[in-house]
């Protein structure tokens, strides 16, 4: 199976401005993409990296084996254009996975769980609609990101004949966009993976002292 993971390399998760400088947001984004691959290696495949603009897998904090299994291909269009342009085009075709760079609890189990479904298209959504990672089997389904692609990603494969199986993650359908997405990252983060390690390095920790829990920032960690 092909695995595409689209990655924006230039002013990265624009979202979390309120949270974190452009220097730090593209760290973070950085380090979320590093557990990503680590991921889709761990599952046995060899991913390749679409970024908007180079990307240099020797800055990033992944380990030997993960880089060496990481291609980089730089693709400038939209991201439905560069998806769209890697998705299987005849019947033959192998299988294309399309993981996202911000889903930073993501597992190897996650993954499999995804991989191994046998639907024309798999998909599994993000929280408020979106498509964090799907699997495409069908030689004429196409994307269509942004606004509650998982919905139009229903109605395309409907439109095209393709079956689609839903697939229910919690950590695939959570995707790092907003500030409060931090949380999630803070609570669920593995203690080896480099996305929670980035924001502890920042100064940011869990604040679960009013009602609900959110992340704060220790006072002079800001690095801007
Ligand atoms: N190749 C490519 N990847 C993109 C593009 N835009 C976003 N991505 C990636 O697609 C995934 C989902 O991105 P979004 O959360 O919608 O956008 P983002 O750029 O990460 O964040 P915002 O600036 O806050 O919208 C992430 O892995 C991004 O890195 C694009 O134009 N081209
Ligand atoms: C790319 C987009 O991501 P979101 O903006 O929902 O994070 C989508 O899933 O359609």
């Amino acid at each position: 199976m092909h695995v595409v993971v689209p990655f924006a390399a230039t002013e990265p998760k624009t979202r979390l401005a309120a949270a974190l400088s452009p220097s730090e947001r593209s760290t973070v984004a950085r380090a979320m993409l590093a557990d990503v691959l680590a991921a889709v290696v761990g599952a046995g495949h060899e991913p390749t990296v679409v970024a908007t603009a180079p990307l240099d897998l020797d800055a990033l904090p992944i380990a030997d084996d993960v880089r060496v299994s990481t291609a980089v291909s730089v693709d400038e269009r939209s991201l439905t254009e560069a998806v769209n342009a890697r998705l299987p085009n005849g019947c033959g075709d192998e299988a294309v996975a399309v993981v996202m760079a911000d889903l930073a609890l993501t597992t190897v189990d996650a993954l499999e769980t995804l991989f191994s479904a046998d639907a024309d298209v798999a998909v599994a959504p993000g929280r408020g609609g979106g498509t964090n990672a799907l699997v495409v089997r069908h030689p004429d389904f196409r994307v269509d990101y942004h606004g509650a692609s998982y919905l139009d990603h229903c109605e395309i494969a409907r439109d095209v004949g393709a079956n689609l199986e839903t697939v229910d993650s919690f950590r695939l359908a959570t995707d790092v966009d907003e500030p409060a997405d931090l949380v999630e990252v803070l609570v669920h983060g593995s203690e080896t993976d480099r996305a929670p390690a980035s924001l502890r390095e920042l100064g940011f920790e869990l604040d679960a002292d009013g009602g609900r829990v959110t992340v704060a920032r220790l006072e002079n960690s800001t690095t801007e």
